[in-house]
């Protein structure tokens, strides 16, 4: 559905991403993670077209996505960036509304596709008490949810979040990422989403890439890729990965403040 080969990217002299291969199948939930700068949101632009690509590096349903136009990647792929435009007076509404910008040929109208559509992103974020309130008014998570909203309104195959989970309180970070499971699930969505908590990377992904440094150090199920050298190498940190009771997923726990020093191997943390 959405390939990328040997894609690169460069900022002026800056070179962003290096040779990245990526997949994105039908259904499938994916996670990049990384370190700060590390390319994971340049990559997201690179897959729904908001910066130009070399010739034949990004596929969207197996067409090289400069052959495409803005509107034809618009109803295919939705992208939440990790900083929201700052549009004053729009209340949530209007704001879920544009979410279906990309059907419209020219004014604004709403169809009853539309409107049925709107309404159903706004039920499924449990938004429908702010719909009247302006969008700048909004708490950070209020204002997370109805952004969700608006890209899920677009009604696209593919979704592309990061940082979704962004100004979530604990119960609404639980919440998405069920969010997006369902997604999956019942509606084989495929979403590609940034996470920085590893947690939940390991927790929602079908594939994890971890990247560095623009490159793909490591991509495949959350396992393999997400270990305790794996986060040396890339965070240079030292991390337990964990397994509990009752808790079917791995957990990543770094070593803490009062373990020893941050550049303390494992095995020699003072375990009190
Ligand atoms: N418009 C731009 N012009 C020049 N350099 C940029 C631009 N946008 C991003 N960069 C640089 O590209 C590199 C990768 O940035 P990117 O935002 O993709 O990283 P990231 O992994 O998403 O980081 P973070 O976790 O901090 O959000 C960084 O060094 C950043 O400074």
């Amino acid at each position: 559905m959405l390939v990328t080969k040997n894609l690169s990217f460069n900022y002026g002299k800056q070179n962003i991403l290096d040779n990245v291969n990526f997949i994105a199948e039908k259904g499938q939930v994916i996670s990049l993670i990384g370190p700060n700068g590390s390319g994971k949101s340049t990559l997201l632009r690179c897959l729904c077209g908001l910066i130009p690509v070399k010739r034949s590096s990004v596929f969207l349903f197996d067409r090289p996505i400069e052959t495409l136009g803005a509107k034809e990647i618009a109803r295919k792929v939705a992208f939440l960036p990790q900083s929201h435009e700052r549009l004053q007076g729009v209340t949530v509404y209007e704001l879920v509304s544009m979410g279906r910008a990309p059907y419209h040929r020219s004014g604004w109208v709403n169809t009853k596709e539309d409107q049925e559509k709107i309404a159903w992103a706004i039920d499924y974020m449990q938004i429908g008490h702010l719909t009247h309130r302006l969008a700048e008014m909004l708490s950070g998570g209020e204002k997370q949810r109805a952004w969700i909203a608006m890209v899920l309104a677009q009604d696209t195959p593919i979704i592309l979040l990061d940082e979704p989970v962004t100004y979530m309180d604990l119960k609404y970070q639980c919440e998405l990422l069920r969010t997006i499971k369902d997604l999956k699930d019942n509606f084989q969505k495929t979403v590609v989403a940034v996470f920085h908590d590893i947690n939940h990377a390991i927790e929602i992904s079908d594939s994890v890439y971890l990247l560095k440094n623009g490159h793909v150090y490591k991509a495949g199920g959350s396992e393999q890729v997400i270990t305790e050298q794996a986060i040396k190498d890339v965070y240079g940190v030292y991390a337990h990965i964990c397994k509990f009771k009752r808790c079917c997923r791995n957990v990543v726990v770094p070593a803490g403040v009062h373990d020893g020093s941050m550049d303390t191997p494992l095995e020699n943390l003072q375990i009190k």
